[in-house]
């Protein structure tokens, strides 16, 4: 069931009415379905039921505290690459022992934090990073549980920005080299090695990269264990894709099969990533339309939300469907939706067939629960949009509307300048 739906004419997340919210929190907000987020975790869950496993979701994607807290308690863990995610995810009341922690630039800060609070592992993407985490390690007297960040050199074909596990990328350890590196993260005194981790990329729509890298990644655990490092933790990243559009992305069942065959008499805990497929279809953007101007080339909707709120459309040229929130017979018309912001690139729908939006419409754009307010700034000085939760018949302020004095709280102005 979709938790964004019509219901006499009114668009709703789950049973309250986005025109509600618009008339009591304001717009542009982010609206997010506790439903949703609960199905999509439990969807993949299931997926995985016959093999140990641990559901770690990627902070990245929606790092609101209420989203985590809802996840934690369902028994997810999460992935970070960030102090600031691993603080949230404690904050949350995520068991740091489902915690798992990337990222090619890890500071000496971080990595005694994360030592500290006794995550599950490092997945480290370097050998200066896995140099570094051992002199952290020994000088607060402790061993750090790594895994290798492994580079398979596989093409996941999606959006070149967002793919993560070909040579030319900056990620991870390439394949070549991880047996030697193995052997020597080993031999360091303040590091345990327990783990394999690759992530090839995001928005993944065929499964078949994802086969691919895991062939990879099961002969490296077999070859490790012949060469005495035993592998307990096999972590197989996130990037699986959703429906923006048109694309038919594998079910996380479908995903979760081919890989479990392939991983087949492995005696291995298989750890998951996932950020996307958790909280993309969990949430919406909720904004006004200002204005509205018609060219001889195509029809402009200026709405109050921008490419600082949401960022994809410009970055990547992604599409995130339009809808209205009040069903109406609109005719569509040829043209774009776009922002406030001074910039050619500020629109959330370019050259295409919208609704013929009048002055005054509420919008949703659609698909906006991942990489959506995680990516937003405030660029232009414009506040930051509030974050509502939906549960049933409630909503809930998660994260408020910034204010002015919130844009230059942290500035001053020097008084001898
Ligand atoms: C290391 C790592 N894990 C997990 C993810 C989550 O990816 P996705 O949202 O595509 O599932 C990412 C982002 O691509 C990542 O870099
Ligand atoms: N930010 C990207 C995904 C990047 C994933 C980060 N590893 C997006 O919006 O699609």
């Amino acid at each position: 069931m979709n938790h964004f739906h019509y219901m006499n004419g009114e668009m709703y997340c789950e049973e309250v009415p986005l025109k509600k919210i618009a008339d009591e929190v304001g717009t542009p907000f982010y609206v997010y379905s506790a439903a949703t987020f609960k199905k999509h975790f439990e969807d993949f869950e299931a997926s995985f039921k016959e093999v140990p496993h641990i559901i770690c979701f990627a902070v990245k994607a929606n790092s609101n505290l209420a989203v985590l807290n809802l996840l934690g308690k369902l028994g997810c863990g999460a992935d970070i690459v960030s102090g600031g995610e691993l603080y949230r995810a404690l904050k949350a009341g995520i068991d740091s022992k489902k915690i798992v922690y990337a990222g090619v630039g890890k500071t000496e800060e971080e990595i005694e934090f994360a030592l500290k609070s006794d995550i599950l592992m490092f997945n480290i993407e370097s050998l200066q990073e896995l140099e570094k985490i051992n002199e952290v390690a020994k000088r607060l007297n402790k061993k750090a549980r790594i895994a290798l960040r492994v580079n398979p050199n596989v093409d996941p074909k999606t959006h070149p920005y967002i793919s993560t596990g070909l040579k030319k990328n900056k990620f991870g350890i390439p394949i070549e080299k991880a047996y030697q590196e193995y052997e020597y993260a080993a031999s360091l005194s303040n590091i345990e090695v327990v783990g394999a981790h690759c992530h090839i990329g995001s928005q993944l729509t065929d499964v078949s990269p994802f086969v691919d890298a895991t062939k990879i990644m099961v002969e490296l655990v077999k070859n490790l264990k012949d060469k005495g490092i035993e592998i307990k933790y096999l972590d197989l990243g996130g990037g699986l894709g959703i429906k923006y559009k048109d694309e038919t992305p594998p079910s996380p069942k479908e995903y979760a099969d081919k890989l479990i065959d392939v991983i087949k008499g492995l005696d291995v805990t298989l750890v998951f990533e996932p950020g996307r497929v958790i909280a993309g279809n969990a949430g919406a953007l909720v904004t006004k339309v200002l204005y509205t101007k018609d060219t001889e080339l195509k029809s402009f909707k200026i709405v109050d939300a921008a490419m600082n709120d949401l960022m994809r459309p410009t970055l990547y040229g992604s599409y995130h469907e339009i809808k209205p929130v009040k069903e109406g017979n609109y005719k569509n018309v040829y043209g774009d939706i776009v922002g406030p912001i001074c910039e050619t690139g500020d629109f959330l729908a370019k050259d295409r067939d919208i609704p013929d939006f009048q002055q005054g419409d509420l919008v949703a754009v659609m698909s906006a629960g991942a990489y959506g307010f995680t990516m937003s700034s405030n660029y232009n000085s414009r506040p930051r949009v509030p974050e509502i939760l939906v549960n049933k018949d409630k909503y809930y302020i998660v994260r408020r509307r910034e204010t002015y004095d919130d844009l230059i709280g942290l500035e001053c102005i020097p008084e001898d300048l």
